[in-house]
């Protein structure tokens, strides 16, 4: 793995965080993309934080410190460049650091939600990291064409779709994921896994242990993880149910809506909501057809969830 901080002294390393099981964290240290990707045992780590209060999301680049062959303290966080995160009014929750690429996966079977599509594509925008949608199961071909309809208004706007089978041709997906630091996010089902687990060897292999010592039968993935590959690396992250925005602001969220920009700051009234106030820019943008209605619902219902949140917090 390409790891912009070397080895720091005779005690303390520094690493990748691979995957997070509550207090207790996974740390990369080969900081060498051979050693990293042979998954040698030396190279991971079983670290707990120093602080109590610290909390690490998964690519978070840290400073360890060892205290025997396979086990470390982290004592210090690198600067994050990005992190992507999820919240509502009481809780939020750490998904991934230092990113390049969020990958939506969907799926031809079973349904997906295009408004989820929306907040994670939100959640990317506002943290510089550019999004890219796959099509799952395009083997199931019934169900092609509704899944390319859903998929339309987001391909419009400029949004890379690939269509491919996990099961069938993963290897389709691989030259988007060279030299990147992706993460897979989508619903539970879409398939996240079985790319996964086709793109790379070795993660067949951790499921297989991780279900074996938790004594499950089911392949539903319970925690975010992450695997070094073509000079970057890959997260195969738990299926999102919910994907709250609450840490964002409405203006925040409207920025993250690429096809709002040219229209932003054009209102009428500077403080328009954007709801029924005469000279809307936004609202006069759907009549003309430059911004898709359904973008602007889904803006409008992630704007509502945010504000609730808010008086939520503030204890109205
Ligand atoms: N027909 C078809 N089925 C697929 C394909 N990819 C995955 N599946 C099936 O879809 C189901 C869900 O796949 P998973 O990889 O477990 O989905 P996931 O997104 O990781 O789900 P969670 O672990 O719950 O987040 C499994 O039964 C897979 O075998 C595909 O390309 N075609
Ligand atoms: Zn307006």
């Amino acid at each position: 793995m390409n790891s912009p901080h070397p080895r720091q002294g005779d005690d303390t390393l520094n690493g990748v965080i691979t995957a997070a099981f509550g207090r207790q964290y996974e740390v990369d240290v080969s900081g060498q993309s051979a050693a990293a990707s042979s998954g040698t045992a030396q190279s991971l780590l079983k670290c707990y934080p120093r602080g109590k209060k610290s909390v690490f999301a998964c690519g978070d680049e840290v400073e360890v410190s060892p205290n025997s062959k396979d086990q470390g303290v982290i004592t210090q966080l690198h600067p994050r460049r990005n992190l992507l995160w999820r919240s509502d009014a009481f809780r939020e929750k750490l998904i991934a650091a230092n990113l390049t690429q969020v990958i939506i996966v969907t799926a031809t079977e079973p349904g997906f939600s295009d408004l989820l599509i929306s907040r994670c594509i939100a959640a990317a925008e506002n943290q510089q990291i550019k999004p890219l949608i796959v099509l799952n199961k395009a083997d199931l071909t019934d169900a092609l064409p509704a899944a390319r309809k859903i998929l339309a208004p987001f391909e419009r706007l400029g949004y890379r779709v690939v269509e491919l089978s996990a099961r069938e041709g993963a290897e389709r997906l691989r030259p988007y994921l060279a030299g990147e630091r992706s993460i897979f996010v989508g619903q539970s089902g879409m398939g996240k896994s079985t790319l996964t687990n086709a793109l790379i060897p070795e993660a067949r292999a951790a499921t297989r242990e991780i279900s074996e010592a938790l004594n499950s039968g089911k392949h539903t993935t319970t925690f975010a993880r992450l695997y070094p590959m073509d000079g970057g690396w890959l997260i195969d992250s738990p299926g999102l149910q919910a994907f709250g925005l609450a840490h964002l602001t409405p203006d925040d969220l409207a920025a993250s809506f690429i096809e709002f920009h040219n229209h932003l700051g054009k209102c009428r009234f500077r403080d328009c909501l954007h709801d029924s106030e005469p000279g809307c820019a936004l609202r006069a943008a759907i009549e003309a057809g430059t911004i898709d209605p359904r973008r602007f619902e889904h803006f409008k219902l992630i704007r509502e969830e945010i504000t609730q949140a808010k008086r939520q917090t503030q204890g109205w």
